[in-house]
């Protein structure tokens, strides 16, 4: 791994005003094969650039002379009250990107009051995140071939105060990433990933049955990652999972599927208020967050601008990320005349 910058911990946030900013900032301040690994999609990046071409696409309808002096961000979620619908999204090797990692991570989310997702990849051990933490962690996990294993994990992140379990079922293999092998991503030696031991090189499939047998023992509500199909959605309600994230792994794993945003309206009908639907993909606005919540999301996660954030400061850096996208998504509310997020509905889309 090339050498951390000079001044790393110090720098000057004060100029980075939007996401797009850290990303064109962290550019400087991670090592060419750090910034591609994060910054990339699979393929040809149609999925990735569709993410945010639909967030675009879609326009605002406000309701004017409303009383918006009083903003209500707040969410329940699984019975624990966030005071904001961002999520931290989980994004794996967090030293790579800063060399605090995940330890800088969970500062910037309890600075910024934002639930953190600890992916299964993380380079700091669980007990040591979860010390650290002053807002509710939830874990991602990758089931692997060992499911003695899996179980171990799962029973280990519940015993620690992990307060929910999101599988991630999209990734039977990892999808084309050629920007990724351009740049011969190799994990450091000096970084581990204490929980997964080796790379994602599972051979035994992950099936409905192992979502059943997960849910015979956890305590913790159980929501799968990675749904973009209505009927997908459907199984998941019957199987009793407790939530689904509509999610397309940020345009990493599968090309040419929709945009998550697109994939949202159909699920939401389908669901049909039987559980929670969360969202990520390409939120990068506070109008973003409406948009989603417009459409059926009860909350949405950030992946890219977190690991921005983290490169380009630390957990000043994800804090500032979060705020920056909190704060736009209060200017949005009251921009359109909805005080609270239960009053943003369809009719805030411009039909
Ligand atoms: C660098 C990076 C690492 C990721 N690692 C994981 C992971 O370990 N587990 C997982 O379920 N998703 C992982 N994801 C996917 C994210 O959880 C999320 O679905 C996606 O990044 C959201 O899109 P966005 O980056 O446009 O916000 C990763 C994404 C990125 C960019
Ligand atoms: C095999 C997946 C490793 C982490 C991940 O989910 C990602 O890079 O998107």
């Amino acid at each position: 791994m090339e050498a951390i910058p000079p001044g790393a911990l110090t720098r000057d946030l004060s100029t980075l005003l939007n996401l797009f900013d850290f990303e064109e900032s962290a550019v400087d301040w991670m090592t060419k094969m750090a910034y591609e690994y994060v910054a990339s999609g699979a393929a040809d990046e149609l999925t990735l650039r569709w993410n945010r071409q639909a967030l675009d696409a879609i326009r605002l309808n406000p309701t004017v002379l409303t009383d918006v002096s009083q903003l209500d961000t707040s969410v329940s979620l699984f019975g624990t009250r966030l005071s904001h619908p961002i999520l931290i999204a989980p994004t794996a090797y967090h030293r790579l990107m800063h060399p605090e990692g995940e330890l800088a991570t969970v500062r910037g989310a309890g600075a910024a009051s934002a639930l953190y997702v600890v992916s299964s990849f993380t380079t700091t051990p669980l007990a040591e995140i979860a010390q650290r933490a002053t807002q509710p962690l939830w874990f991602q996990l990758y089931v692997r071939d060992d499911r003695a294993f899996t179980q171990n994990l799962i029973q280990e992140a519940e015993a620690l105060g992990y307060r929910a379990l999101c599988i991630t079922v999209d990734t039977p293999t990892p999808g084309v990433r050629n920007r990724e092998h351009r740049s011969h991503f190799k994990l450091p030696d000096d970084v581990r990933t204490p929980h997964m031991g080796g790379p994602l090189v599972e051979k035994k499939p992950l099936t409905w049955k192992d979502i059943e047998w997960i849910q015979s023992f956890a305590k913790t509500p159980v929501l799968l990652k990675g749904i973009l199909n209505p009927d997908d959605a459907e199984r998941a309600v019957e199987s009793g999972v407790s939530g689904i994230i509509v999610s397309n792994h940020g345009g990493r794993n599968l090309d040419t599927v929709p945009a998550t945003i697109d994939a949202l309206p159909r699920i939401t009908e389908r669901v049909d208020q039987r559980m929670p639907i969360l969202l990520d993909g390409g939120i990068r606005r506070g109008t973003d967050v409406l948009k989603a919540i417009a459409l059926g999301a009860s909350a949405v996660l950030v992946g890219k601008p977190i690991c921005f954030g983290l490169a380009c400061g630390g957990a000043e850096g994800v804090a500032k990320v979060l705020q920056i996208l909190q704060h736009e998504l209060e200017l949005a509310m009251a921009l359109t005349g909805r005080a609270t997020l239960a009053g943003i509905d369809r009719s805030v889309i411009w039909q």
